[in-house]
């Protein structure tokens, strides 16, 4: 089985930090992903720059689309993403146009479940319709609220769907190896990383254990 890999979560506004931070994490991670606040605050500059500075790491680029999905993320694919999110509850037409805008760019979609209520549905209707990777995602004001993503996680591998699997939602260095036992194809982790004395020590310490799950 192919190892998991992992995906850091930049979620600082500031974007020489964000470069400086990806620049500490980069050797140990698979997936530099530039979160929703960063990307809304520094635009698809910070996409070109991160492309070009780490050429051996994947691009995610946390969208979260709504509406307008291939107008949205097209700019966003043409600029370098490798993959670009957007969100479950939004219109089957808008995931369709993200999905649309990712194959055009030889790139990847993924459908975030993030306050959807029926996620085996979403899931299993968007994977039928192209979608590359379903995250299972506890956002930050969930987590606030004591809530975690593993349930939801073992409900969307029971479907077997035959994509990739990405779970975001508080994940370290103690929930991480039974995240990807439990089916997890992508761990994403930005608070553990990224509030560490030593976010590279961190990353490093991750890798070792996703690689050994
Ligand atoms: O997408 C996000 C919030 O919507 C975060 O980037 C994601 O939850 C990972 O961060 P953390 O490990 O701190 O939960």
């Amino acid at each position: 089985m192919a190892k998991a890999l992992i995906q850091m979560a930049l979620d600082s506004l500031d974007f020489d930090q964000t470069i400086a931070l990806a620049e500490q994490v980069a050797p140990y991670v698979d997936i530099l992903e530039i979160g929703t606040p960063c990307i809304k605050y520094n635009g698809l500059e910070l996409v070109t720059a991160l492309k070009s500075k780490f050429p051996n790491n994947l691009i995610l680029v946390d969208l979260k689309t709504m509406d307008a999905g291939e107008y949205e993320a097209t700019p966003f694919y043409e600029a370098g993403a490798d993959i670009c999110t957007v969100l479950g509850v939004s219109d089957k037409a808008t995931m369709g146009g993200v999905i649309k805008a990712a194959n055009a760019n030889n790139a990847e979609a993924q459908i975030d479940l993030i306050s959807v209520k029926d996620k085996k549905a979403v899931a299993t209707e968007a994977a039928r319709n192209g979608a590359q990777i379903i995250g299972v995602h506890t956002g930050l004001d969930a987590q606030a609220a004591g809530q975690t993503p593993f349930a939801d996680l073992k409900d969307i591998a029971s479907l077997n769907l035959g994509v990739r699997i990405s779970v975001a939602g508080g994940l370290n260095k103690n929930t991480i190896q039974d995240t990807v036992r439990a089916g997890a194809t992508i761990v994403v982790v930005g608070a553990a990383i990224y509030g560490a004395d030593s976010p590279a020590e961190s990353a490093k310490e991750l890798r070792a254990l996703v690689d050994a799950a």
